[in-house]
């Protein structure tokens, strides 16, 4: 099966940190495997031909590193910028992360597949990342609600896999020179030196990868955090309607959202403002979504539109916009942050919490204008990790109260949307009992 090569577009090194080495010569690194028992390439799972599988399949970096690794899932040839997460669970809820679009996920816990997958973990409708990269594959899966073996679920849904790959070293590069493109083949037809060409010729940076992951129509959203597995339970009671732009929304934020008693309206990423006033919402959600958040002019003008008007709160690529919409610039990190343990100051409430992360550019807060707080910051790396403008009623994150996987140390932020839009609102039927009293 050929998975098309997607966005073929001219390189460029814009919003990079540190320019990208760019590494002649090819470097080829192997990982030492058992040899074959018998050399036919047969199912592609990685599971039932383990450990006799031998490597089938190549990862080359732009950086002109060559690694062998053996496939699972599905074959063929993909492109895509690599990154990696630090999570040590929660590969599911990563997998169908639409953030992840054009993106293959390194997982640097080097045991993955060993709670197969389930019907509760998933996190959008499909998987849109680039592919999976791990160190080992479980050779069996066991829990409880596992409904299938992680392999035989990225075949489903058409996605590459490779393991055995020294996953360590990839990292150790990747944080040494900044993220880097990658090109994943299992054809032999291909040399190392056309991967490297396709790895050089393709970048992420400047595309807007939201219109291919958002919904096509809006829709109401009911479902709620399991009422077994739920928490922060207190003070919930009234229903606010929150309008959600879908830019590549995370499941669990909605189900979050609705636990906390908000009617919800799900929108797609072009949905005008004007639409979303008319309908006449208590507050509106800036979802994450994948990609470079000034490549998407037409979704700032939406979120500017709206600044003011009703109460706003954005995550990650949705804080991002909004930083946008108040006048600041973004800027790409040099690997960004995956995983589920980014210790984060939050300057409000003056404690840590752990928090659960995946982004590669941030904004940056010298170029916000008065006004604008800086409620958080990334304890890792000093970066924005929070923002607020009271004046209209702004608030925002750059990393996942909602978890999915990751700590729930910031979930209490939902219940601070609650209290804003509640505020607000409060406010506005004051301010018509005046008036009313007024006119009699
Ligand atoms: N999770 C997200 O919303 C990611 C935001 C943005 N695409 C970034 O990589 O920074």
């Amino acid at each position: 099966m050929e998975l098309a090569i997607k966005n073929r577009i001219a390189p460029t090194t814009q919003n990079f940190l540190t320019p990208k080495p760019k590494v002649k010569s090819l470097r080829v690194f192997s990982v030492k495997c058992i040899t074959s028992l018998s050399s036919s390439d047969v199912a592609a799972t990685g599971v039932a031909d383990r450990p006799w599988k031998t490597s089938d399949a190549r990862l080359v970096l732009e950086d002109g590193s060559v690694w062998s690794a053996k496939s699972f899932g599905a074959r063929g040839t993909q492109v895509g910028e690599v990154v990696f997460n630090t999570s040590l669970t929660g590969y599911q809820e990563i997998l169908t992360d639409p953030s992840y679009a054009g993106q293959f996920v390194l997982m640097t816990n080097p045991h993955i597949g060993n709670t197969g997958v389930n019907f509760d973990d998933e996190e959008s409708r499909q998987c849109f990342l680039a592919g999976l990269v791990i160190r080992s594959l479980s050779i069996s899966t066991s829990n409880w609600r596992c409904t299938k073996a992680l392999g035989d679920y990225l075949l489903e849904r058409n996605l590459m896999g490779i393991y055995d790959v020294d996953t360590r070293a990839i990292t150790r590069r990747l944080r040494q020179d900044g993220s880097l493109i990658g090109v994943l083949t299992t054809e032999e037809s291909k040399t190392d030196e056309e991967l490297l060409e396709m790895s050089r010729s393709w970048d992420i940076v400047g595309i807007d990868l939201i219109s291919g992951v958002t919904c096509t129509g809006p829709y109401e959203w009911v479902d709620k955090t399991d009422p077994e597995w739920d928490f922060n339970c207190e003070g919930r009671g009234d229903i606010y309607h929150v309008i959600a732009y879908d830019f590549g929304i995370k499941h669990n934020i909605l189900r979050r959202l609705s636990s906390y008693g908000c009617k919800i309206t799900v929108v797609p990423s072009n949905w005008p403002a004007s639409e979303t006033l008319k309908m006449k919402p208590d507050g509106v959600l800036f979802s994450n979504g994948p990609g470079d958040p000034s490549a998407v002019p037409y979704a700032v003008k939406t979120v500017k539109e709206l600044l003011g008007n009703v109460p706003v709160f954005g995550i990650c690529m949705g804080h991002q916009l909004l930083g946008q919409a108040l006048g600041g610039k973004t800027f790409k990190m040099k690997f960004g942050h995956h995983g589920g343990n980014h210790p984060v100051r939050n300057l409000v409430a003056n404690r840590v919490e752990i928090s659960a992360q995946n982004h590669n550019y941030a904004v940056d807060p010298a170029s916000l204008p008065k006004g604008v707080e800086v409620t958080h910051i990334n304890l890792n790396d000093g970066s924005c990790a929070g923002l607020a403008f009271p004046a209209l009623n702004v608030m925002s994150l750059q990393y996942h109260p909602e978890a999915s996987p990751g700590p729930h140390d910031s979930d209490s932020v939902f219940g601070e949307f609650i209290k804003l839009m509640k505020e607000v609102k409060q406010k506005a039927s004051a301010e018509i009992s005046v008036t009313v009293k007024k006119r009699w």
